[in-house]
């Protein structure tokens, strides 16, 4: 059964200033402004992803629902995660898996590159869930309902700027259990809003939604990083003139020179030392 279909039925999806979606939405309004003005969103919003950025994107994501999942997973039953915990609706590795398969081939695993804040990410999702499930609501937010709400415009652009058909390498953009996002993300909130939690909880899963937001603009600004230089060492190679190349080549040449002139002087040395000793052997052989 779907989960927007329950909605209608039997939940209660009207929300206040003091519930925690209301209150989550506001603590988080700047970064959201901050995600999404990162050089990778902005790239996003002018249409100009490039498949260098959407395939190095796919092996962040990876290691972040890898690691979000797997403890939303092991916490399931956590009273502060069992209302939020949609692994049939919101999942996300199964279709990062697919579309990595479709970018890098089978052994996508061995070709993942991922920075060094993303790796930082999924730590943070991992102690959290080891030692406070109760935060892992802020996380599943950050990212489900981004996915759910900018994230579907962010499939439409990758597709058109990549001239990808239709489901090619953007598994990830597809919720095939919604059939509605936006009633999805009523029902969600709603959920999130019957989570209990005392007011020192609720005051550090607000603190908590910031520094989700936090970690995903350094994983962007991390892999725009990565980009620039690739990108940098690309077109120096390419602007290379052909003099250019050719006085590399012979640098290269130069650096394996000095064993070679070492060991030529040598030689020129001994040369030298049989002629005078044979000069001087040839005098007193003279005499
Ligand atoms: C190009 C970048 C982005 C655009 C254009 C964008 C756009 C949007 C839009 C239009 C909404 C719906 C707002 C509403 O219903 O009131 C939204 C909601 C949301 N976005 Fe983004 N977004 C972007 C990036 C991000 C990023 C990077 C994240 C987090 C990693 C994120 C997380 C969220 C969340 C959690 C919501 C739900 C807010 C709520 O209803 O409580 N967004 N976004």
């Amino acid at each position: 059964m779907e989960a927007d279909k329950k909605i209608t039925q039997t939940e209660k999806t009207q929300t206040t200033d003091c519930d925690l979606s209301e209150q989550i939405k506001a603590a988080t309004k700047e970064s959201h402004v901050r995600a999404e003005n990162t050089q990778l969103m902005l790239a996003y919003q002018r249409g100009q992803v490039s498949l260098q950025q959407y395939k190095l994107l796919l092996c962040s994501l990876y290691k972040v629902y890898e690691a979000l999942e797997e403890e939303l997973d092991r916490n399931c039953s956590h009273e502060a995660v069992a209302p939020i915990y949609f692994p049939q609706e919101l999942a996300r590795l199964e279709s990062l898996k697919k579309d990595l398969e479709h970018f890098y081939g089978q052994n996508w695993k061995e070709q993942l590159v991922v920075p060094a804040a993303t790796l930082r990410y999924a730590q943070r999702l991992r102690e959290i869930g080891r030692k406070h499930p109760e935060y892992l609501v802020a996380h599943a937010y950050t990212r489900y309902l981004g996915d759910l709400s900018g994230g579907q415009v962010l499939g439409r652009i990758t597709q058109k700027s990549l001239g990808l058909k239709t489901g090619e390498g953007l598994a990830f953009f597809s919720f095939p259990g919604v059939s509605s996002p936006n009633l999805f993300k009523q029902l969600y909130r709603g959920r999130m809003n019957s989570i209990e939690l005392t007011k020192e909880q609720r005051e550090e899963v607000l603190q908590e939604a910031t520094r989700a937001f936090e970690l995903n603009i350094e994983v962007f600004d991390d892999l725009q990083n990565l980009l620039s230089i690739s990108e940098n060492n690309e077109l120096r190679q390419r602007h290379k003139t052909p003099s250019q190349k050719i006085a590399e080549a012979k640098s290269a040449q130069t650096l394996v020179m000095p064993s070679t002139l070492a060991s030529s002087s040598q030689l020129l040395r001994m040369l030298l030392g049989v002629c005078v000793a044979l000069a001087v052997g040839m005098g007193v052989y003279a005499f």
